[in-house]
């Protein structure tokens, strides 16, 4: 499978968003014999909103009030929206926000494609391209899809836009999330978090569900 960038599904015979620039073939590019596969039955319905995977993920936790806050939508296929606004506290240099908060909002988008899944994944590798800076204040509106599946991997790739879908592309990410079981978490947290979240019955149950349907 080649043209990874390509954002998926681009519903047959429409133009479909501008394709990118070709990227070389790299670790995150999907093989061959990767599959698209179906949407999980019990997937977020399109439009909706994912929710959080854990209250004090610096990415999405609605806790963690110095994180990004994220709110990422379920799209219509194997991909989702969120939108992040760039704060002053985000600065890289003076008025721009920082590569690595950009990468991070990036990371959270692509990993709720999980949920489309039904599988619990973490990032393995993800590489990005820089193309233009974004100002303070600027929403950057995020889209991301699965590119394919091989055994526990899971390729996907995403953009950053400035001010919404139609803006100029400000970051392009493709990544290779590796599924896990949840003893991923309960054997390399730490202790006092592992047992607070094993105490929460929501999250619990939400995390059990991955592991029964994968
Ligand atoms: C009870 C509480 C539960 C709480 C959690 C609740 C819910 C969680 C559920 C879902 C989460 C939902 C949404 C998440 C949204 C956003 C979160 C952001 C995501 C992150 O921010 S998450 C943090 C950063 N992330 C890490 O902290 C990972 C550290 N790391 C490891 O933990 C291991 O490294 C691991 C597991 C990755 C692999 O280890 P492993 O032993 O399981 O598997 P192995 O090494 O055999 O790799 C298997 C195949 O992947 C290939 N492979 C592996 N790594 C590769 C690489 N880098 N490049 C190219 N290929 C790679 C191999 O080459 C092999 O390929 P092949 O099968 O072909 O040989």
């Amino acid at each position: 499978m080649t043209g990874s960038l390509s954002p998926n599904p681009t519903p047959q015979g429409s133009a479909g968003p501008a394709e990118p620039p070709r990227q070389p073939l790299t670790p995150t590019s999907p093989p061959d014999d990767a599959v698209l596969p179906a949407r999980h039955p019990e997937a977020p319905a399109p439009g909706t909103a994912i929710g959080s995977h854990y209250v004090h993920c610096f990415g999405c936790g609605p806790q963690q009030t110095g994180g990004l806050q994220m709110d990422v939508r379920a799209g219509e296929g194997l991909d989702v929206t969120a939108e992040f606004v760039v704060k002053p506290l985000h600065q890289g240099g003076p008025g721009l926000a920082h590569g690595g908060i950009l990468v991070t909002a990036m990371d959270e988008t692509l990993g709720s494609l999980n949920w489309l899944l039904h599988t619990a994944a973490v990032t393995g590798r993800l590489e990005s391209d820089f193309v233009r800076p974004v100002p303070v204040d600027s929403l950057l509106h995020i889209r991301a899809w699965v590119t394919g599946v091989v055994g526990r991997k899971i390729y996907c790739a995403g953009e950053g836009r400035i001010g919404g879908p139609e803006g100029p592309v400000a970051i392009r990410a493709q990544a290779l999330f590796i599924q896990v079981k949840l003893e991923h978490f309960t054997t390399h947290g730490r202790p006092e978090d592992i047992k607070a979240a094993l105490d929460d019955p929501d999250l619990f149950k939400r995390a059990r569900a991955f592991e029964v349907n994968p």
